[in-house]
């Protein structure tokens, strides 16, 4: 039996399906379908290749991971049969999910990269779901990392920090290494450097009793030099440039 079954194979579904084979969901228990790529991701996870509509007969969950503006496309002639369907599609709503697979058992989330590793955080919002279906999807969640109930109004504004926010989290390492290596170091080792430390920042923050803003304090000896940097990044507008770049990522309409 299939217990998850992922319509698409792109990243976002293949970043799922590590993250349940890392929590040894069997691989024979997924199952996957795509135009292209599905029976070469089968041949290399050892996960199950099917026709869409076996593949949703077939399983007791259906993720929906292709781009949102293929909802109508891919859906119209299939038969979801009142089945469990997670979405992963940015900018799709509840009704839209509702409307377009006919069945009532519908999950709207939105995960990020980081639950390959079994760290992401997951925004949900659903219909009335079964007690069957909900603890399936409990289950499903609870393997992905962290999930948030969140009203759908708040939805683009999850997906700009947590969705999108892996990109713009690897944009600032980037650029911390890039400062580095014009600074003198080699390549590898400042984007090591620069990811350990947003690694080990990102996990004291998280075991921390202070806020993000009280624990730059920290850092910042009195008198010394990371004053002089926060005191630079202030004078550049760091926050506005942050805040104009959500606002865009926001602004954008997928569908
Ligand atoms: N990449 C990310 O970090 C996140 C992505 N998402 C959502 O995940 C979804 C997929 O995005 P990505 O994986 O990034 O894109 P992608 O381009 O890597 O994957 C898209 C996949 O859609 C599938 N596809 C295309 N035509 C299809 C068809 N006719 N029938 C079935 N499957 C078909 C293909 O398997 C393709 O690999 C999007 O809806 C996006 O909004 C949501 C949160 C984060
Ligand atoms: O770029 C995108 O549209 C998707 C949604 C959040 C992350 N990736």
């Amino acid at each position: 039996m299939i217990k998850y079954g992922f319509i698409g194979t792109g990243n976002m579904a293949q970043a799922i399906i590590t993250g349940l084979l890392n929590k040894h969901v069997p691989a024979n228990n997924i199952g996957v379908t795509s135009p292209r790529s599905a029976a070469k991701l089968a041949e290399k996870l050892g996960v199950v290749a099917l026709s869409t509509q076996a593949l949703i007969d077939e399983s007791d969950m259906i993720i929906l991971a292709f781009l949102p503006n293929q909802l109508e496309n891919v859906t119209a002639q299939l038969d979801f049969k009142d089945k469990l369907v997670v979405s992963v599609l940015a900018g799709v709503t509840v009704a839209q999910l509702t409307a377009t697979t006919g069945t009532t058992q519908v999950v709207r989330t939105l995960p990020n990269v980081n639950v390959a590793i079994n760290l992401g955080v997951t925004a949900f919002s659903q219909t009335q779901l079964t007690s069957e279906n909900s603890q399936a999807f409990q289950t499903f969640s609870t393997y992905l990392g962290e999930g948030v109930a969140l009203d759908e109004s708040q939805f683009s504004v999850f997906s700009a920090i947590a969705g999108s926010g892996p990109a713009y989290v690897f944009k600032f390492i980037d650029a911390l290494a890039k400062a580095g290596v014009a600074n003198g170091l080699e390549a590898t080792l400042a984007t090591k450097i620069a990811t350990q430390t947003v690694l080990g920042s990102a996990e004291t923050l998280a075991e921390s009793s202070q806020t993000a803003e009280e624990l730059q304090d920290l850092v910042a000896s009195p008198g010394g030099s990371t004053r002089a940097g926060l005191d630079d990044f202030s004078d550049q507008n760091f926050d506005d440039i942050v805040l104009h770049a959500i606002k865009a990522t926001i602004a954008h309409k997928h569908l």
